[in-house]
């Protein structure tokens, strides 16, 4: 569906993206995490045809992004609504930018009204609500179309979890609709819900790429075990096997037991700990 290969881009003297390539497949949801400064704004900027790459091809269902902007869907990371009007009136306008009309139109605006819990601010101008709120009309707004790719930017970032969880639900349902989506957060535990794929961005480029499992297993847990006079802690790519084994080997009784398997955080710190910025 999304095909991005080789895609470059320089500011300066800054290599924003530096041959990144990145498929995404029809009711994928792509979790795109990485240090700040690796590169993700820009890509999404290039893949919703907002901006140029300098090198490298992106295609969406086969088109030119710039020509397939009624297929793309993108809430950026920086609100981008116009202060003077409701949300309604964005929802209209950006809707019927993309050829919906009628009762279509109604029916999609109601569904999202509900779904991203508008109702209480759906008719105030959108410089007169809260960042949390804007947020979430800014989602709509990227919904409204039905979008064959939607590109989240960090679109939980300062949300309450109420709005977190409700925007969660609808990614979803988009994804199980077939809809391509790239999803970029800090908050990993997100993207386990949404079971998204991960990519890992660093200085533009992505470095990993697979379902959480995959990128997980290379990381190491740990056991811990306590004995009256301490305790032992170890790192194992196993923790259980290890916990048998030391138990086995114990010549104090145990006292207590912790395992830990790593975590989408531990990976996300064993990256950016890579990162040589
Ligand atoms: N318009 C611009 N002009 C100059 N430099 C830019 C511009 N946009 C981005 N950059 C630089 O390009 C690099 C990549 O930035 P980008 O915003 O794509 O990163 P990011 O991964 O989205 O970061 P964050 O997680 O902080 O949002 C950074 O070094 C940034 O300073």
């Amino acid at each position: 569906m999304l095909d991005a290969i080789g895609l470059t881009k320089r500011y300066g003297a800054i290599q924003a993206l530096d041959g990144l390539t990145l498929h995404v497949g029809d009711g994928e949801i792509v979790g795109l995490v990485g240090h700040n400064g690796a590169g993700k704004t820009t890509l999404v900027s290039i893949l919703a045809g907002l901006n140029k790459p300098d090198g490298g091809s992106v295609h969406v269902d086969g088109i030119d992004p710039v020509r397939a902007r009624d297929r793309i869907g993108i809430a950026p990371q920086h609100i981008a609504l116009y202060q003077s009007i409701t949300v309604r009136e964005h929802l209209r306008l950006f809707g019927g930018l993309a050829g919906l009309r009628g009762r279509a139109l109604a029916a999609v605006i109601t569904e999202l009204v509900e779904a991203l819990r508008l109702t209480e601010f759906v008719d105030r101008r959108a410089g007169l609500l809260s960042g949390g709120q804007q947020r979430r009309a800014q989602a709509a707004v990227a919904l409204v179309h039905r979008p064959r790719l939607l590109l989240l930017d960090e679109p939980t970032a300062g949300a309450d979890p109420e709005t977190r969880q409700a925007l969660l639900d609808v990614v979803k349902d988009r994804a199980r609709d077939g809809a391509s989506i790239i999803y970029t957060t800090h908050y990993l535990p997100e993207l386990t819900e949404l079971r998204a794929t991960i990519a890992v961005a660093q200085q533009g480029r992505i470095i990993a790429r697979g379902t959480s499992a995959e990128l997980l297993d290379r990381l190491a847990g740990e056991v811990l075990l306590r004995f009256d006079v301490g305790e032992y802690r170890t790192a194992t790519h196993d923790p259980s096997a290890t916990l048998v084994d030391l138990v086995s080997r114990a010549r104090y009784p145990i006292r207590g037991v912790e395992l830990r398997t790593p975590t989408l955080d531990d990976l996300y710190r064993s990256l950016a700990a890579a990162d040589v910025h």
